[in-house]
């Protein structure tokens, strides 16, 4: 292979990237596949509502727990080979999901689709930061999340057609076969980076890997990250996988149509934003905390304003909110670019998946939350749930945020101290 094909951002960049990006898109997809199978899940396995969540909160506890364990095992095997197994794993999860019949079955398909999702991103964001050059970094990382979430967009309108057309084993097993193509993309065109098809690190051993989380955690910078994706995009994440639309359907009295057009506006915002937010961090990487504590102040005016008024919300309002807290998931996108500028490269993965974690946890926290608070609040056990009821529930978005934004603030000033504004700004600044 020639020098010129290698160099960073170059062709062959773009075709690692391509590939990688295709793996997250699908990832995305499988993810987000179940939104709108909701009703035929329950019929096929015969559960209600709180068992049809539980798919959700497994998905989402599976992920996060996976993610420094994943950065561990990047760091350790490169990003390639567990790209490659978590493709292969969503695949076998998604056909298994496609042949259970009963509901535990399913439950444990589920929990393989989180694993194999959870070995994905960060993966891609490894290759990014080897592939491309340091300034272009922040941009294309932002293009990865943007691009990747438009998966869930494809999981919504043409998953309902192939559901209708095929049914639920042939539509499921019919995405699940995307993978293998894939997998074939990955082994054929992925490297580790323009050097080496294959960078393994140090051997795991219980030690060295204390060693190596302890160092990424007590760097001020990896702790900043933390906290801005653990603040930005759980409103986000909540709305979308799980509360969203019976919020907008029960609690603000609009139509199912326009809900569901409401919370697709929320991934629109990321497209347009995305973009704007990665040119900013590339060209002011010393506010980057200026810009997410900006944004989720942002999200906190628009939230209140709409918990606030009286009666239900009008609807531009609703819009204005659904735009804001879309921001919230590239904005918590800002928080990976801290592991890139805070970690030396054998342990940059691990740093990632340690902030990749908490705004998945953050989410989890709020979706059960708000289902615990939507129960105390309505009478009797219904789920007839009032616009009151919702107005708590939504409330406990408060307590996230406080802790979010102190964390983020306290760790700002720390991360300040330690890191050199002028390498930074000048794109030098690793580890
Ligand atoms: N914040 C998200 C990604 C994103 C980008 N734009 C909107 N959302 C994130 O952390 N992603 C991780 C993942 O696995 O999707």
């Amino acid at each position: 292979m020639t020098g010129r094909e290698t160099e960073q951002g170059g062709r062959l960049a773009c075709a690692v990237w391509g590939v990688g990006l295709g793996a997250y898109f699908v990832a995305v997809f499988h993810r987000s596949s179940l939104a709108v199978a909701g009703l035929l899940a329950t019929d096929r396995f015969d559960i209600g509502a709180a068992q049809l969540a539980t798919f959700t909160m497994m998905q989402l506890l599976v992920y996060a727990l996976m993610q420094v364990p994943v950065g561990l095992l990047i760091d350790r095997f490169g990003p390639r080979a567990v790209m490659l197994t978590g493709t292969l794993l969503l695949t076998a999860a998604q056909a298994g999901f496609a042949l259970a019949e009963t509901y535990p079955a399913a439950l444990v398909a589920r929990l393989f689709v989180g694993m194999g999702d959870a070995m994905t991103f960060i993966c891609l964001l490894r290759l990014v930061s080897r592939w491309f050059p340091a300034r272009r970094v922040p941009l294309i990382t932002q293009l990865t999340g943007t691009l990747g979430q438009l998966g869930a967009v494809v999981a919504a309108v043409p998953m309902t057609f192939a559901l209708r057309e095929l049914g639920w084993t042939g539509a499921y097993l019919t995405t699940a076969s995307l993978g293998l193509l894939l997998a074939v993309g990955l082994v054929v065109v992925v490297r580790d980076s323009p050097e080496e098809r294959r960078l393994t690190g140090p051997q795991l051993s219980l030690t060295a890997v204390r060693r190596s989380l302890s160092a990424s955690w007590a760097h001020p910078g990896n702790r900043l990250g933390f906290w801005m994706h653990f603040t930005s995009q759980f409103s986000a994440t909540t709305l979308s996988l799980l509360w969203g639309y019976p919020f907008l359907v029960q609690g603000e009295g609009l139509s199912s149509g326009t809900a569901g057009v409401l919370l697709s506006l929320i991934v629109v915002a990321a497209w347009y934003s995305g973009p704007l937010l990665g040119y900013l961090v590339g060209r002011h990487p010393w506010h980057r905390s200026t810009i997410v504590i900006t944004i989720v102040c942002a999200i906190v005016v628009v939230w209140t304003a709409v918990l606030a008024w009286p009666g239900t919300a009008p609807l531009w309002l609703l819009v204005v909110l659904t735009q804001v807290v879309g921001i919230g998931g590239p904005a918590a996108v800002i928080g990976f670019d801290l592991a890139r500028t805070s970690n030396p490269a054998e342990r940059m993965a691990s740093a990632t998946g340690i902030i990749n974690q908490a705004g998945f946890a953050a989410s989890l926290v709020l979706v059960v939350a708000v289902g615990l608070i939507l129960d105390w609040r309505t009478p009797g056990g219904s789920s007839d749930y009032t616009p009151e009821a919702f107005r708590w529930a939504m409330s406990a978005q408060y307590v996230l945020w406080a802790l979010g934004l102190a964390q983020i603030v306290r760790y700002r000033r720390r991360a300040r101290r330690v890191i050199d504004r002028a390498g930074l700004e000048a794109g030098t600044t690793v580890g």
